[in-house]
């Protein structure tokens, strides 16, 4: 397929609204693909040019792209800079610059989706003291060759930032159509693979291995996730529940396999080097091979620590020896995916469970398995009075489901009214925080994944925080405009508020009353920010209560 295909499909996908339209236009494109094109293809429309699983990066930020760009259409870096600070949109910018483009070019080379792909992953795998440079004569060498339209999407697949309405939802109903596979059987290859353009690569050769999909080792899958809920209503619902700690630490899966280990955080990012500790501990405590769920929290003086205290030592990389003489990590697992190649994930929680508990010798979370909710809500009370956030209420009929937010596992915890946004834009701040980001402009997402404004925070903040901000959206500025600075949609704040108000000042619909900042979320991911459907539940059940 030539590259300037996949930029014309991008393009008509962006003008049309409707996901049911955006699914039927892949669908019929998919069949015509290779097979090697189809997980490409598959990959790029959702701006991923590695699977989800996979923690590896183009390492290409806006600033090469400016320079990048700056030699393709023989202008000054200041000219180009200048150009996206007007416009805000790169791709679009990358277009019409392309389109005016002084230099002609000798000769032009009809770019292809799988050479575009190859040199993304050359560009990955490049590293050592030249590898700035070589990323840069690569995206060179394909913004030289492109078409203003492919250098919209070129831009945007560079920034891995596509963002033309493709969810998951939307390329799983695709697959679904395409190969005449359920809709279930996609969902559930999907959980387990982490990958769609493995799942659209199956679904085309061979479907029958969809439904018999296994969990790899060191290829993490997404974590299951808990709502809010009540212990009577879980009681009354469905009898017998495991109850267990919700520890306030940080979420990891630790894959065992062949005598190697690796560690994952939330976001799937691989933190083997950051966690030396806990993943000899786990290591040492079983001799199987494992893929398994887990929590780890810090403790100081014999006491758990907050959340922060952790993030700080796993941002601290490169500082690991000292951060581990002051707290010591302890795991605590309470699930189990995969045992000695074999995926568990269809079991039953209780036979999980069971599973775990003969292959681990240590670090088992303890649980209370009880019918009766008054036994529950005591167990709740001494949970929060060591040091826990509250429980987790667990189905024990319930299978593992990767990446799944539903009611078969619920979290109970005091009642706060925080929501989890990501940060798009910034305004520099006034006086002496002159040179620190002052208020942070926040996102939602609607069920494509597409982010809608919906509040400024500025309160909240002190000063320290203040600088790490900085320090962390230095690096992320794709545009800046009178004191106003767009990043790349990345860091999730979690933020507190009074009250929600519709809003016609903002995208989303609504904005936040008082909103406050309440902390750094950096083990989530801007898949995982607030949703606009979930939002407008928050919104009846707040008017229901008044
Ligand atoms: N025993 C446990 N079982 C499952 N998850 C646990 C447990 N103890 C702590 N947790 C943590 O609780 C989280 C589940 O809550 P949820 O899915 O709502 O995530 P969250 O959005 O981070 O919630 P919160 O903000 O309440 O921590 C898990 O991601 C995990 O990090």
């Amino acid at each position: 397929m030539q590259f300037v295909e996949f930029a014309e499909i991008c393009n008509t996908i962006e003008g049309t609204s409707s996901r049911l339209a955006t699914a039927d236009i892949l669908a019929e494109k998919f069949p015509l693909l290779t097979e090697e094109e189809l997980p490409v293809f598959v990959r790029f429309m959702r701006g991923r040019l590695f699977p989800d699983w996979s923690s590896e990066k183009l390492g290409f930020g806006p600033n090469l792209l400016y320079d990048a760009l700056a030699y393709v259409i023989g202008k000054k870096r200041s000219y180009v800079v200048s150009a996206i600070n007007n416009a805000g949109d790169i791709g679009k910018v990358v277009e019409s610059l392309i389109e005016k483009r002084e230099q002609t070019m000798f000769f032009s080379e009809e770019l292809d989706l799988l050479d575009v792909n190859a040199r993304f992953l050359q560009m990955a795998k490049s590293s050592g003291r030249r590898s700035q440079q070589e990323r840069l004569r690569s995206a060179q060498y394909l913004l030289s060759n492109a078409t203003p339209l492919e250098g919209r999407y070129l831009a945007r697949l560079m920034l891995e930032e596509m963002r033309i309405g493709v969810g998951e939802g939307v390329v799983k109903d695709a697959v679904s159509k395409a190969f005449g596979v359920p809709s279930d059987i996609v969902e559930h290859a999907h959980q387990a693979l982490n990958d769609l353009g493995e799942v659209a690569f199956l679904a085309k050769t061979d479907p029958s291995r969809l439904s018999n999909v296994h969990i790899t080792a060191f290829r993490p899958v997404k974590m299951m996730l808990a709502q809010q809920g009540s212990i009577t209503s879980m009681v009354e619902t469905h009898g017998t529940l495991a109850a267990e700690n919700k520890y306030d630490g940080s979420r990891f899966q630790f894959h065992k396999s062949g005598g190697k280990c690796a560690i994952y955080s939330r976001r799937l990012e691989e933190m083997t080097a950051s966690l030396p500790d806990v993943v000899k501990m786990l290591d040492k405590a079983t001799d199987h091979d494992v893929i398994i769920d887990g929590e780890v929290i810090a403790i100081m003086n014999g006491k758990p620590m907050p959340f922060q205290t952790i993030l700080r030592r796993i941002r601290r990389k490169h500082d690991v020896g000292d951060a581990q003489e002051a707290i010591t990590l302890l795991p605590w697992v309470f699930d189990i995916l995969a045992a000695d190649g074999e995926t568990l994930i269809d079991l039953p929680f209780r036979e999980r469970r069971k599973i775990l508990e003969s292959v681990m010798n240590a670090y088992v979370a303890p649980q209370l398995v009880s019918d009766s909710a008054e036994e529950i809500e005591a167990y709740y009370h001494s949970s929060l009075d060591n040091g826990n956030e509250g429980i987790m209420l667990k189905v024990l009929d319930s299978p593992y489901l990767p990446g799944n937010r539903g009611k078969l596992w619920i979290k109970i915890k005091p009642e706060v009214d925080t929501i989890d946004l990501v940060v798009t834009a910034a305004e520099w701040g006034e006086g002496k925080r002159a040179k620190m980001f002052g208020s942070f402009l926040l996102a939602c997402q609607d069920e494509n994944g597409d982010l809608l404004e919906i509040s400024r925070v500025a309160t909240g903040i002190d000063d320290s925080m203040l600088s790490t901000l900085y320090d962390l959206f230095k690096d992320k500025i794709i545009a800046e405009k009178g004191k106003t600075v767009t990043f790349e949609p990345d860091v999730v704040f979690e933020v507190g508020y009074a009250e929600l108000q519709k809003s016609t000042n903002y995208e989303a619909g609504y904005a936040l009353r008082f909103p406050r900042f309440v902390r750094l979320r950096d083990d989530k991911d801007v898949s995982e920010i607030e949703t606009l459907e979930s939002l407008t539940r928050r919104y009846s059940l707040q008017n229901k209560e008044e």
